[in-house]
């Protein structure tokens, strides 16, 4: 279970003036400081996958980063089985497996290879590591692919090797930001089958996203951020008809055809690596 309350984070700006200059200001920007989350609350059970939605800039990284303990809050709390988060020596940090755009994972090195190397630094034993890794390769349909360098690979073949590198010691909760942003839709499919099968296992599951269909397909509760605050927690039919779907959809919509050209290029580059 976790379960998260009055959430807020505020970062110091660099150069206060530059968002009065261009005319776009965020009133979120205040003084020297951005104010990304304001006012996040949320909660997910074992067994559960919530969905965390919002438009670009709403602050579900951020939220994200704190709830996986990469970003000390400024307020509020994460509480993870009953122990909180960010007041601890790291134990309890070691029950997220948390992916995000920035996951470290070592270029030169094999999927395989990789997967060796974290299950070590988190203390698994060789024969575990060995259990851990033949599962993940499986459920993450990547056996065609584990014996090659990671920097050989498609975006869609990474992410799966992200994904398995973030889960490889068995986490309690697992966070996911945008898991298949970008991606083709065989890496989608097999992603979102994964996270089913964390569900299925009886974990908590929290993932953003900008696709509304994946929400509908797999998603028990919904949590929507606007402007840094909690704008809707419960479960999805009861915020489906809403004014406010409607108006998120519509800017949904208008985002994404602003990203069919970045994703048109990065389509491109995924086919020369698999020609490759
Ligand atoms: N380190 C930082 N310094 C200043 N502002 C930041 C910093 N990190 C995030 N922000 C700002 O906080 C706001 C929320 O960012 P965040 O990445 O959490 O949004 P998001 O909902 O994940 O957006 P997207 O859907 O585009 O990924 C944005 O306006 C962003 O520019």
């Amino acid at each position: 279970m976790i379960e998260v309350k009055g959430l807020a984070k505020r970062f110091a700006l660099e150069n206060p003036k530059a968002g009065s200059e261009s005319g776009h200001r965020d009133p979120r920007q205040r003084g020297r400081f951005f104010h990304s989350v304001e006012q996040v609350s949320l909660s997910c059970k074992p067994g559960e996958v919530l969905g965390l939605i919002g438009p670009n800039g709403a602050g579900k990284t951020t939220t994200l980063r704190m709830l996986s303990g990469v970003l000390q809050p400024d307020r509020g709390e994460v509480v993870i089985d009953g122990e909180e988060l960010h007041r601890d020596d790291g134990s309890v940090r070691r029950k997220v497996g948390f992916l995000s755009a920035t996951t470290a994972i070592y270029e030169r090195l094999t999927v395989e290879e990789n997967l060796r190397y974290f299950g070590q630094l988190y203390g698994l034993t060789p024969s575990l590591c060995d259990e851990r890794i033949e599962a993940l390769c499986s459920q993450l349909d990547m056996d065609d692919f584990r014996h090659r360098r990671v920097l050989d690979l498609s975006s869609g073949m990474k992410q799966r090797a992200n994904i398995a590198r973030a889960v490889v010691h068995q986490p309690k909760v697992i966070i996911f930001d945008e898991p298949t942003t970008g991606l083709d839709i065989m890496s989608t499919e097999t992603i979102l089958q994964f996270i089913d099968s964390q569900k299925q296992a009886g974990r908590p599951v929290i993932f953003s996203t900008h696709h509304l269909e994946e929400v509908s397909l797999l998603c028990d509760q919904l949590s929507v951020i606007l402007v840094g605050r909690s704008n809707y927690n419960g479960p999805l039919e009861a915020f489906a008809g809403s004014r406010d779907a409607v108006a998120l959809r519509r800017t949904f919509m208008q985002q994404h055809e602003r990203s069919m050209t970045v994703a048109g290029s990065m389509e491109a580059a995924d086919v020369q690596a698999d020609l490759a």
